[in-house]
């Protein structure tokens, strides 16, 4: 039996592998390391992998567009699973360098927003280097050894997950442990995979979903939040992104608490598809926190079909 793919951010030891680790363990599937995320999206897409594993959303940044975008236009994929991992950064140097010598420092763009003041205070005026991965100048530090100039890397220290200076063998060039600016922060990565039938609710699910507006219309804003408002479906995350045609032109990205087959996300689907000329439906998964959704007066599934088989009757011409 083939184990199970699963493309996500690497080289090892970044928070996206540790979130990976949550789901399956390396004995049990195949890991592939991917240099961004689109790409591991693409990867399910061209049927390289079965699964990614990427972050979608953080405390410290809200969603992470690249996931978003990714998801919203292309070959339709579905997320299958959320997983929180808490996020911590630990700065290490390259050899020799203290941190009062520290001037470039090597980042994934999400970990330099993460650790903004803590740099400011510490090491000001450090300049970004820009990094594909939280673990990608760990790894670059360890190729280069003894010998890493900071011309030929480009950077004197790096922002790195807790676990990465064991793995990468520089557990001596730890310049600070604990940076980051909030320590509660945390990383919320999915699982994707292609469409196939609808997982059964757990009670505490979410859906994931990206909805397109009609153009120039008053409202229309509005128009599409009542179609949960009037469900009593609470939205836990909306952001818009361009769609890109045009300016002014945006697609909004939405989780909701819920499942698609409880009757009040199927009827604020089915009041989307009306009011909305594009509605994606990016699947239905367990929430990581297992809290179950609030659930109004008159919005049960049994509520909604008890006012169905009312309709029913009323349709039929008993008196009411
Ligand atoms: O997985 C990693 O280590 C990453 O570099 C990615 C990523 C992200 O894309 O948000 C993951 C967690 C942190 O929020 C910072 C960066």
């Amino acid at each position: 039996m083939p184990r199970p793919r699963y493309a996500y951010l690497g080289p090892a030891g970044t928070f996206t592998e540790v979130a990976l680790r949550q789901v399956v363990s390396p004995d049990d599937a195949e890991y592939l390391p991917q240099t961004d995320v689109v790409s591991a999206i693409e990867a399910v897409r061209a049927g390289v992998a079965d699964h990614a594993v990427v972050a979608i959303e953080s405390t410290i940044e809200g969603g992470v567009t690249a996931t978003l975008d990714a998801l919203a236009v292309g070959d339709p994929l579905v997320l299958q699973r959320e997983v929180l991992v808490p996020v911590g950064f630990t700065l290490v140097g390259r050899p020799g360098v203290a941190l009062a010598d520290v001037r470039r420092v090597a980042a994934h763009p999400h970990a330099w927003v993460q650790c903004r003041r803590w740099l400011g205070a510490h090491v000001p005026g450090a300049v970004h280097v820009v990094a594909t991965s939280n673990t990608a100048p760990a790894a670059l530090l360890a190729d280069a050894g003894a010998g890493a100039d900071g011309d030929a890397l480009g950077f004197d220290a790096a922002l790195v997950p807790p676990a990465a200076p064991a793995h990468y063998g520089l557990a001596d060039r730890v310049l600070a442990e604990g940076v980051a600016d909030n320590p509660e922060a945390v990383t919320r990565f999915v699982v994707v995979g292609r469409p196939g039938p609808v997982p059964p609710p757990t009670g505490a699910d979410k859906t994931t979903l990206v909805v397109h507006l009609p153009s120039n219309e008053a409202g229309a804003l509005l128009t599409m939040l009542e179609q949960f408002a009037a469900r009593g479906v609470n939205l836990s995350r909306i952001e818009s992104r361009p769609i890109g045609d045009s300016l002014g032109r945006y697609s909004f990205s939405m989780d909701a608490e819920g499942h698609i087959t409880e009757e009040r996300m199927g009827e604020a689907f089915m009041g989307l598809h009306r009011v909305c000329p594009h509605v994606r439906y990016l699947g239905s998964y367990p929430r990581a926190d297992r809290r179950a959704a609030d659930v109004h007066i008159g919005t049960a599934d049994a509520d909604f079909l008890a006012a169905r088989d009312w309709l029913r009757s009323v349709r039929g011409g008993a008196s009411v």
